[in-house]
């Protein structure tokens, strides 16, 4: 960092946490200190293989980030949001449907629910490579902190997890890490993410889904706890279940592309956001991501070198290796289409919309 002075932002105040008695799921908690040595990292991937075919999404603690510094990362992710002007926003809006990409603003009611009701979320997203746009006025002073949260958040938290995944498989551990090198051209990036409340209208007419049900389409989603209760996944019996705020804590899940590469037996979570309980309500909802995916030109296969995979088989979704999709591709493919395709109904079940991507059955949930 060129300046050793931080510069002054203003402090996001966040909802308390709820008092309300929600259904949480059960999540196992996983201190990534202990993936340090060789015997500490073969205990975790036991208990990481667990989570990932139960739950699909667990904790991390122990990531070497104080709630002071996670603190200080909250105040700097509303920077883009209210310290930035309609006008300047504009100028930074992502061309996601032409480029397949977010990087940059997607600004409220880009993405729609249901029932014509569109979405009221901001975000701000960064690639991991902070100097691959340029950025806000207001943003440009915080870009070191910036890119070393997406560095941290590589090398401390992607990586180790990735090795026990890895491990999990029976492979060498280093086999995701290879295919997700900080150095290499991906989309891997950090998001900013304001959710502002909605009239009791819109909340009537979606159900009160925020953020409809989906999974994510990278590897790795790397979500850093807050307090405003709003999280579900739907879990292996088919029920949604609150995800539990835990102070400085990051919440993990696989996505589509960590499902294609594990042949299925990693799988991709379906998750939504809808409205918080009575006592979070006025609340905005500030959140801090950081999704991470395969460099662009991995293509999506199984690894079949799995001593695992081979024993308890695994599914394809292309015959032939060479029609499976580059992570680029694939990426590219479902953010165009996001929250702008028309979603047919689904066959088999009332609640479920479908599209088709790539040549996958795509499914969004209400
Ligand atoms: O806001 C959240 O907690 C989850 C958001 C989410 O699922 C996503 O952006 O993919
Ligand atoms: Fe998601």
């Amino acid at each position: 960092m060129p300046s050793s002075v931080i510069p002054p932002v203003p402090h996001y105040e966040s909802a308390p946490v709820t008092t309300e008695h929600l259904e949480y799921a059960d999540l196992a908690v996983i201190d990534i200190s202990q993936a340090n040595s060789a015997e500490g990292r073969a205990q975790l991937a036991l208990k990481v293989r667990d989570a990932m075919s139960t739950n699909g999404f667990f904790y991390v603690v122990g990531h070497g980030y104080s709630s002071d510094q996670m603190k200080r990362m909250f105040d700097i992710a509303d920077v883009p949001f209210s310290r930035v002007n309609d006008e300047e926003k504009q100028k930074y809006v992502a061309q996601t449907k032409q480029t397949g990409s977010y990087q940059g603003y997607k600004l409220r009611q880009y993405w729609h629910i249901d029932g014509g009701v569109r979405d009221q979320i901001e975000n701000y997203n960064i690639n991991h490579d902070v100097t691959r746009r340029t950025h806000p006025e207001a943003v440009r002073p915080l870009l070191p902190e910036i890119s070393q949260l997406a560095f941290h958040s590589h090398m401390n938290v992607l990586h180790p997890i990735l090795r026990l995944l890895a491990l999990g498989l029976e492979l060498p551990e280093d086999t995701l890490v290879n295919l997700h090198k900080w150095e290499s051209q991906s989309e891997t990036y950090v998001r900013f993410m304001k959710y502002y409340p909605r009239h009791s209208e819109d909340e009537e007419k979606t159900n009160g889904v925020w953020l409809k049900g989906h999974t994510d389409f990278g590897t790795i989603s790397i979500l850093y706890s807050q307090p405003v209760a709003a999280l579900q996944i739907l879990t292996r019996d088919s029920e949604w279940k609150w995800v539990e705020h835990i102070e400085n804590a990051i919440v993990v899940n696989a996505g589509d592309a960590m499902e294609f590469l594990s042949g299925g037996y990693y799988r991709a979570t379906i998750h939504r956001v809808v409205q918080p309980p009575p006592d979070q309500r006025q609340y905005t909802r500030l959140g801090i991501f950081y999704f991470c995916m395969t460099d662009d030109d991995v293509r999506l296969v199984p690894l079949v070198a799995s001593p695992l995979l081979q024993r308890v088989g695994f599914k394809r979704w292309f015959e032939k290796d060479e029609d499976a999709p580059l992570m680029s591709e694939w990426r590219k493919a479902r953010t165009s289409a996001y929250g702008q395709t028309a979603l047919l109904k689904s066959n088999t079940e009332a609640r479920i919309e479908e599209e088709v991507i790539n040549g996958v059955i795509v499914k969004h949930y209400n």
